[in-house]
């Protein structure tokens, strides 16, 4: 794997406009008025995001990808599937062939993709590094099956080799940045802002064919100089699936960051669901999306202290100490940090407790009403305690 290894020492400014460049000369768009470009611009090192350089009017077209640029599953490249496949293996393979093509046929697309940072999210991290993180969520606080990103998603559905470190890098960046089963060039440079989403799809890829109109993107209202353009890879309008559990904890799972307010925390056990919202003057309110009961409320109460044992016990402790990498240790009490102060705010509020909860089926949480997903689309992805 040593292009794996070489990756990093490419001149990202460089895989990036020769991205776009490709895209350009395949049959693409690529707005003049959009930048590609570390997120802090003293930092190259920062992550990418994509910026306005000028005004940009609502419904602008910023890119256009045809179908032939997308990386999807061989499945889709007969173009008779509509919606959405039962799994991502295809997209899988296909993104691992893009990733190990020779040298003299690798697209920008390939050499971009190489040069993620590796292992970044909870799921492909080292096994230590795991462990601290089961022994922070305690099989209780969400995400829930982080082990199953790897195990249970790829190795057991896809029948994948999850002893082959290129291969495992494919499987997180699909889980890091495709929409589903497309893993699609530029669309997938925009970041995630719940609160500040601004761009949006001219065609909704899973509701029509899109082998004619590929992935149109416009701004989803007027941009000014400057400004980041935003995604959002759980309330979009094509997230029917993901809209109504996908939450904070899970963006953290799939993509590796924690998420600015407005925030979602479903936490399955306890029965509890909320919104937190952050008013203009940066105060934060707890928004009960399912009536939350004494029970629930206590569980989430024990849990805030057992959290708060966890870090006095670790608080003079360092990666080096612990034995794994910086990555992991800073994005986990990042999460930790998030998790905490979620908790803080939903056990300190003042909300009137009722028992409904533990008498409504096992679909509580869809039950305020508020739901896109179809009838058999609603599930959590439950903890292993739940299974006991
Ligand atoms: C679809 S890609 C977005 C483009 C990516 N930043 C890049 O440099 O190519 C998703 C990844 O971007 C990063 N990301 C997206 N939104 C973020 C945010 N709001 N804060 C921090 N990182 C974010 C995470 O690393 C995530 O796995």
């Amino acid at each position: 794997n040593t292009a794996l290894n070489n990756a990093n020492e490419d001149d990202v400014d460089t895989l990036v406009s020769n991205l776009i460049q490709w895209v350009r000369d395949n049959g693409g768009y690529v707005n003049d008025k959009i930048d590609f470009r570390p997120i802090e611009p003293e930092d190259p090192a920062s992550p990418r995001g994509v910026f306005a350089k000028q005004e940009i009017d609502a419904g602008e077209t910023l890119a256009h990808i045809p179908w032939d640029l997308i990386i999807k599953s061989p499945e889709r490249t007969k173009g008779e599937v509509e919606g959405l496949s039962k799994d991502d293996c295809g997209v899988i393979q296909e993104t691992i062939k893009v990733m190990t093509a020779s040298d003299g046929n690798i697209t920008p697309y390939g050499r971009y993709l190489l040069s993620q940072p590796q292992n970044y999210t909870v799921g492909f991290w080292s096994k230590k590094g795991q462990d601290l993180f089961v022994e922070m969520t305690d099989n209780f606080l969400p995400p829930n099956g982080i082990k199953d990103m790897l195990g249970e998603e790829f190795e057991d559905i896809c029948d994948g080799d999850v002893n082959d470190p290129m291969t495992v890098q494919a499987v997180m960046l699909v889980r890091a940045r495709s929409d589903w089963e497309y893993l699609v060039p530029v669309y997938d440079m925009f970041n995630h802002h719940n609160g500040k989403y601004n761009i949006e799809l001219r065609v909704n890829p899973y509701k029509s064919s899109i082998k004619e109109t590929g992935y149109e993107i416009i701004a989803g209202r007027q941009l000014q100089p400057e400004e980041q353009l935003y995604n959002s890879y759980n309330r979009c309008g094509n997230c029917d699936v993901w809209y109504d559990w996908f939450g904070t904890p899970e963006i953290y799972l799939n993509f590796g960051f924690v998420e600015s307010f407005p925030q979602r925390w479903l936490f399955d056990l306890a029965r509890v669901k909320v919104d937190l919202l952050e008013d203009s003057n940066g105060q934060v309110s707890v928004k009960f999306l399912v009536p939350p009961s004494k029970k629930g409320v206590d569980m989430l109460r024990h849990q805030l202290v057992r959290l708060n044992g966890l870090s006095f016990r670790y608080q003079s402790k360092s990666a080096v100490d612990i034995g794994i990498r910086s990555v992991e240790w800073d994005s986990l009490w990042q999460y930790y940090d998030a998790l905490h102060a979620a908790l803080t705010y939903v056990t300190s509020a003042n909300e009137t407790l009722v028992d409904d909860v533990w008498i409504m089926d096992d679909n509580w949480w869809v039950q305020e009403g508020t739901t896109r997903a179809e009838e058999d689309e609603h599930w959590v992805r439950t903890t292993a305690r739940d299974e006991l």
